[in-house]
């Protein structure tokens, strides 16, 4: 997929999703669906040579672009999704927000809808100030060449986000663009969204979460060295490095499918029980560590990247009195999460 924050490197002409998509839940799946049309779809994806780009501090990964991948002129739109960064909330309250799905996870649900390009548009003053009309003709169509866009129902945008969806379709008509106005999706009347998401899952209710988001809450790290002293009782655990904006469910602990650690490759998981938290009865330590013991499974796994599946809350966090304590709960914990990960008869 190629990400770019400068407009003057974007591909175009484009096929426009707006909005911040945290999460890519089912409702924001839909807002892509228009965009996403098979005639649409072109593969595989060429993106023009670029000039490399300093992105700053927070740098989105670089798109993996060659001379050899030179642009076709070509008349079918790219799907892209466009959206601010950082988010306008965080801009205007100057405090860092969690994410759902931090910038690398959410390329790869992106890339695997087919959106074929993201373009973060800087949000500072400047763009904060922009009317609706100069919104759309400056950034859209002038340099998008947006030729359809996609929002959900309740998208403002521009000036105090005084732009409304009604406003949108009519100044992008004014240049023969359509915009597609789609639904709120729900779930069993509930409305499908982000925060209803991380309500969810600070509660550590799993299926509810799972079920808005229409796939299980992800985890993605490296494993780094802890304290060593899982191997001692027992259970070593992998420690997880994740984005320091990587949104935490409830402390406490998970059934889980790992991904990344077989030699079998990606697509075969491995039970584990996740334990998120602080660790009261070993260090009681500030941060919390992200750290799962994998069952029946045992190797090397420093330095690997694994992807969890949150699939059960099975229990709050405890301050045992001794490590043989400890150790037996967790034997627990790993017998309950066999159970209830096993494939029923
Ligand atoms: C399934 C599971 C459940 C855990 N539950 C608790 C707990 O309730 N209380 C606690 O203090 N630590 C808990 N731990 C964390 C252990 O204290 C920790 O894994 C151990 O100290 C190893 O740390 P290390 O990776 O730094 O070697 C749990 C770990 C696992 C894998
Ligand atoms: N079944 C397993 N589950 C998790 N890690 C395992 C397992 N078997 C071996 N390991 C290895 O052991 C390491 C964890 O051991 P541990 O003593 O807890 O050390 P650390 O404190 O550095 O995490 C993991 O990072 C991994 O490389």
């Amino acid at each position: 997929m190629w990400i770019t924050s400068s407009l003057t490197t974007a591909l175009t002409p484009a096929s426009v999703a707006l909005g911040n998509f945290d999460g890519i839940h089912q409702g924001h799946r839909q807002v892509m669906q228009p965009i996403l049309s098979p005639s649409l779809r072109r593969q595989p994806l060429s993106v023009p040579p670029v000039t490399a780009e300093s992105y700053g501090e927070n740098s989105p990964p670089n798109p993996k672009a060659s001379l050899d991948d030179a642009p076709e002129t070509s008349l079918e739109p790219y799907p892209t999704l466009v959206t601010f960064n950082p988010h306008p909330q965080e801009f205007f309250s100057g405090q860092r927000r969690t994410l759902l799905t931090p910038l690398s996870e959410k390329v790869k649900y992106l890339e695997a809808i087919g959106v074929q390009q993201l373009v973060l548009l800087p949000f500072d003053q400047e763009l904060a100030n922009m009317t609706p009309e100069a919104f759309v003709e400056e950034i859209l169509v002038g340099r998008l060449n947006a030729q359809q866009i996609s929002v959900g129902q309740d998208f403002c945008f521009g000036r105090q986000r005084s732009g409304t969806v009604t406003e949108l379709k009519a100044i992008a008509a004014r240049y023969g663009v359509k915009v597609h106005l789609v639904p709120l999706k729900t779930a069993k009347g509930d409305r499908i969204s982000s925060s209803a998401i991380r309500a969810a899952l600070l509660e550590g209710n799993l299926k509810q979460a799972n079920s808005i988001l229409g796939r299980p809450y992800s985890l993605i790290g490296e494993v780094v060295q802890g304290k060593q002293i899982g191997r001692t009782i027992g259970f070593p655990t992998a420690n997880l490095q994740l984005p320091p904006e990587k949104f935490l469910p409830r402390h406490g602990v998970y059934a889980v499918r790992v991904y990344g650690a077989s030699n079998l490759g990606e697509q075969k998981a491995v039970m584990g029980a996740l334990n998120i938290g602080t660790r009261p009865t070993v260090d009681a330590i500030a941060t919390p560590t992200v750290e799962v013991h994998l069952l029946d499974w045992s190797g090397d796994l420093y330095g690997k990247t694994l992807t969890l599946h949150l699939e059960h809350f099975l229990r709050p966090q405890q301050k045992f009195d001794s490590l043989d304590q400890l150790k037996a709960q967790i034997q627990t914990d790993c017998d309950t999460a066999r159970t209830l990960l096993s494939p029923q008869e």
